[in-house]
């Protein structure tokens, strides 16, 4: 079934940003994000297993899985054959967005400055993912831009740990949070799937603060 961004994101209050290194992690790891209620998982193409771990995920019941680090429109091709079902890059410009748009699955594109907001929005794309979000102003950007950009939705990624998410979760222009807490690199080296399941189930439990 195809969801858009608006729908994805009300899915779960945090999105895991997963770099995988062995392929035989793909499967556990995503059972255990989506047992702890994160069903939603943004695989980067940082690594050379990162396609082939997407079309596994993406069979995983429960799971909607996505490609991370998108930064090159020749990606877009081949994260459709694998099965991704949204598209994140940490930026943006014009000939990746044309590629994205053109292939229809639905995108969140990454933008840091108000500008780089303004000319998504002139394409139509009003779910941005602020990124690195606490490097570019985290919340102090997110509430300046709400009301001169009202109709942008954000999912501020690039610092954001468990205690601070609830902060972001309670601005009104923020639909969810992308982070790589729920995952560390320790816990999938070890396998340690409870762990992380705990984790998970930690974050799908965050709330916005006050
Ligand atoms: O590259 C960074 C990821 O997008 C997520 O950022 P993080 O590791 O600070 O949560
Ligand atoms: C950081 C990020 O958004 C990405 O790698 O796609």
């Amino acid at each position: 079934m195809r969801m858009d961004i608006d729908h994805i994101a009300s899915l779960a209050p945090v999105i895991p940003v997963i770099i995988i290194d062995r392929l035989e992690d793909a499967e556990p790891l995503a059972k255990a994000l989506v047992a702890g209620g994160l069903p939603v998982l943004e695989v980067t193409l940082r690594s050379p297993a990162a396609l082939d771990a997407m079309a596994i995920m993406a069979k995983v019941p429960g799971a909607v899985v996505g490609a991370g680090t998108v930064i090159d429109k020749a990606q877009v091709k081949d994260v459709a054959d694998a099965g991704a079902r949204f598209i994140v890059s940490p930026g943006a410009y014009p000939d990746l967005v044309d590629a994205v748009l053109d292939s229809t699955i639905p995108y969140l594109p990454g933008v840091a400055t108000p500008a780089e907001m303004m000319y998504l929005l002139s394409r139509g794309i009003h779910h941005q993912k602020l990124f690195p979000a606490t490097v570019v102003g985290g919340i102090d950007m997110l509430k300046a831009v709400a009301s001169p950009l009202s109709k942008i939705r954000f999912c501020p990624t690039g610092g954001i740990t468990a205690s601070t998410a609830p902060d972001f979760l309670a601005l009104p222009n923020v639909m969810c949070v992308g982070g790589s807490w729920v995952t560390p690199a320790r816990l999938v080296k070890d396998g340690n799937w409870a762990a992380i399941t705990e984790l998970a189930r930690q974050a799908a439990a965050l709330r916005p603060a006050g």
